[in-house]
């Protein structure tokens, strides 16, 4: 349904983004991992039309059969919201702050042709759908009035008013405490037609994710299954992120988050990393494993 090939990203003579190339069917999850200036936000803004000035795009995005780069703005603006849409990680600066949320929600079906009493009526459905207490209540709120999570939550909404064919997320739980993020995590990966997901966590990946491309100095270096990557990283960038994650210490943590914490001596499997287990015991050795659920791994013994 998206199938990006390609696709490089330029600031006049310096090669930012490197020939990425990628596909997301439609109900796909898909993680984009990588440090701090790999790739990952221009990878997305390449395909919301959305670069910084002075910054290019070349190759190819399409979704759903329409071009996504490349194309001119007023095509661009058409597709922006409608068939793909996205939320970033600081819903203050997203939001107007003098706008009520309500008439937020409502002002990007009507931008999209939806008649007004419609969209006001779909707006309140939306902040019930994206799980707001009271929402019609919400929709008379300003977003100040609001908390960060219910903030991020408008912001879901938003994304979601057009039935796009494609949701971007980039870190949109960074700003969140760890029981608001659990919620919203599930609520995106609920919600979300196909998933783009944007995240320095790979424990966040793990639990929201089917799929994961690493990037690497403006490369996507490895991509695959989740399970694969994690259990078996072929580039030593992949390692080197897995190591210095939350995975390898607080593996507890991360079986907690998807939901699957196995009993210690209750995983045959043994220990996902190995020799790098901070546990370093004789099971550490055995070969990589998954909790039940697919999701997660863990120790077999408990981390702390
Ligand atoms: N407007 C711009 N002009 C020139 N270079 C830019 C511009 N925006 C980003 N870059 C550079 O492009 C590279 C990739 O940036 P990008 O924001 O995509 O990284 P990222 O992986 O999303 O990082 P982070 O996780 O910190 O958001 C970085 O080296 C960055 O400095």
């Amino acid at each position: 349904m998206l199938k990006v090939d390609r696709l490089s990203v330029h600031a006049g003579p310096v090669e930012l983004v490197r020939e990425v190339s990628f596909g997301i069917a439609p109900g796909e999850r898909v993680g984009l991992i990588g440090e701090s200036g790999s790739g990952k936000s221009l990878t997305a803004l390449s395909l919301m039309g959305l670069l910084p000035e002075g910054v290019t795009a070349t190759g190819t995005a399409r979704l759903e059969g329409r071009d996504l780069v490349g194309v001119p703005e007023r095509r661009l603006k058409d597709l922006r919201g409608r068939r793909v849409s996205m939320v970033f990680q600081e819903p203050m600066t997203a939001l107007n702050p003098l706008m009520r949320v309500g008439a937020q929600v409502t002002e990007v079906m009507t931008l999209h042709g939806v008649p007004a009493a419609r969209a006001r009526e779909r707006a309140v459905e939306l902040l019930g759908r994206v799980r707001l207490p009271q929402p019609a209540q919400v929709a008379r709120a300003y977003p100040h009035q609001l908390s960060g999570g219910q903030r991020q939550r408008v912001m879901l909404a938003i994304a979601l008013a057009n039935e796009p064919d494609l949701l971007i997320c980039d870190e949109p739980t960074t700003a969140l405490d760890v029981t608001v993020q659990k919620q919203m995590l599930e609520l995106i990966a609920e919600v979300a037609p196909a998933l783009l997901f944007i995240t320095h966590d790979l424990a966040v990946v793990a639990s929201v994710c089917d799929r994961v491309l690493v990037m690497y100095g403006g490369r996507v270096v490895e991509s695959g299954p989740l399970r694969e990557v994690f259990a078996r990283p072929r580039h030593r960038y992949t390692e080197g992120l897995l190591a210095a994650s939350r995975l390898t210490p607080r593996g507890t943590r991360l079986a907690t988050i998807a939901g699957s914490v196995p009993p210690a001596g209750h995983f045959p499997g043994g220990c996902v990393f190995r020799n790098r287990c901070p546990h370093a015991t004789p099971a550490c050795e055995s070969e990589p494993a998954l909790t039940g659920d697919g999701h997660a791994f863990a120790c077999w013994h408990p981390h702390g």
